[in-house]
């Protein structure tokens, strides 16, 4: 493809985007489905060019008035990449698979923005923060001092986090496993990811779905972050463990390797579509004690049986995602405060029937991807304060994380009774772990 016809596919993109409900990944992962005759590098132009230009929609949207997505992509082409009018030219020809020459409107679009910065000193802060303006004060308040650092962080792109599936290998074993598939770069190597003990980070897109190394199940997707969450819930083998909101099975997958394989694994969603696919990448990892529950509206009296019958339960809570916009940039413009509010309510409901299936000396841990107070402790303090939560008492995370065997020293504060990590501060997604113990 000349570079026209990318910037042309990267403009469908982004329209199929702005008239889409669904998510980015997954219009894009339908748009290169049907254009499979794209190469490699035309791909990653494209949506490098889409993606980059979702993270940077407040500050180009604030530049062009909300313009469309062809004034956006000039925009962008004349504020990031400090392109000319006779670059522009030679880039919009209307042959081939070109874009259509320049309006006379957009001519003086690109004008007016030739020789500007992308953020100047009078553009607003949510803005240049790329917020909505109604989340920005309860993030600040939620971060505090280091907020627009964490915000920065939260708008780069994130590394492609693996686990090594400690069912079929080590970390060193998957490390030798992704060289020999040439991953990353040939003669690069895939560098330990930060905080989990079976993290590998690559960096650059990569095609792991063709490895052997992915298909034989011993590396699975998933952040660093991530792993540290599932790795608090310090799961063994022999015990009985229940991943309440399982979702595709992110982090079932790192409980079955902890697990050895061995004792009760129990992953239950209310959505039937996710947990098929969790089925798939439980087979690929070669896991064997896991069974899959779809919770629905007949679902009360068989969980109302299993009350006290865990050792270990992970409430990995639905939640604003706040805390992985690095891999979903347009996430931040999706999200409403209705929605924060019946989160809220969702988040306080799973946790009290969560409680339920604790043991007596077992443990309810507590997991978002958000950043906000409001979703983190405020949730599990009003857990603990009402009926739910009786007998229940928060673990020091310095004990949760010695009993989750991590080699990496303990990131949280001394005294701290949950984990933040984010972005900024860890290099992993935002995430939150409060760990209870039932008395
Ligand atoms: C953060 S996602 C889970 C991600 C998953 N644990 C992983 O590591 O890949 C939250 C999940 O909660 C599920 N969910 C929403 N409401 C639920 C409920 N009342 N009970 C159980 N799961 C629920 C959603 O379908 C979604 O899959």
């Amino acid at each position: 493809m000349t570079p026209g016809a990318r910037l042309h596919a990267a403009l469908d993109l982004l329209e199929e985007m702005a008239a889409s409900p669904r998510p980015a990944d997954a219009v894009t992962q339908a748009f290169l489905r049907a254009r499979r005759y794209m190469g490699g590098g035309d791909r990653r132009a494209v949506t490098a060019r889409a993606y980059g230009m979702l993270r940077r929609h407040a500050r180009l949207g604030w530049w062009t008035g909300d313009g469309s997505p062809r004034e956006r992509l000039i925009a962008d082409l004349v504020l990031t990449d400090g392109l000319d009018r006779a670059a522009l030219k030679g880039l919009f020809t209307g042959m081939g698979h070109d874009p259509a020459p320049l309006t006379a409107a957009e001519r003086d679009l690109a004008a007016r923005l030739a020789g500007q910065p992308l953020e100047p000193a009078e553009m607003p802060e949510a803005v240049r923060l790329e917020l909505p303006d109604w989340i920005a004060p309860p993030l600040e308040a939620s971060l505090g001092e280091g907020w627009r650092t964490a915000m920065a962080a939260l708008n780069t792109e994130a590394p492609l986090d693996l686990r090594a599936n400690a069912l079929k290998t080590d970390r060193d074993g998957a490390r030798a496993a992704l060289a020999e598939a040439g991953i990353p770069a040939p003669g690069g190597v895939a560098e330990d990811g930060p905080l989990a003990p079976l993290a590998l980070r690559v960096h650059g897109r990569v095609n792991l779905a063709a490895t052997p190394a992915f298909r034989d199940g011993l590396v699975e997707v998933q952040d660093a972050g991530s792993q540290v969450a599932a790795a608090l819930v310090a799961a063994a083998p022999g015990m009985a463990v229940c991943d309440l909101c399982a979702g595709a099975g992110g982090k079932t997958l790192a409980l079955a390797g902890a697990m050895a394989n061995k004792g009760r694994l129990l992953a239950c969603d209310v959505s039937a579509s996710r947990l098929e696919r969790a089925k798939v990448r439980l087979r690929r990892a070669g896991v064997h004690n896991a069974t899959l529950r779809v919770l629905d509206a007949e679902s009360r009296k068989w969980l109302k049986r299993q009350a006290g019958g865990f050792d270990r339960v992970l409430v990995d809570a639905p939640c604003s995602g706040t805390g992985a916009w690095r891999r979903n940039p347009d996430a931040r413009w999706r999200l409403a405060p209705a929605d924060l509010e019946s989160l809220q309510a969702e988040q306080d409901a799973i946790l009290a029937r969560a409680a339920r299936l604790v043991k007596p000396g077992g443990r309810l841990v507590y997991v978002t991807c958000s950043l906000l107070t409001a979703e983190n402790e405020d949730r599990v303090s009003a857990f603990l304060e009402g009926d739910a939560g009786a007998g229940f008492t928060p673990v020091p995370m310095a004990d949760a994380w010695a009993d989750a065997d991590m080699a990496a020293p303990c990131p949280a504060p001394a005294g701290a009774t949950a984990l933040r990590l984010s972005p900024a501060d860890h290099d992993t997604d935002g995430f939150f772990v409060a760990v209870l113990a039932k008395g």
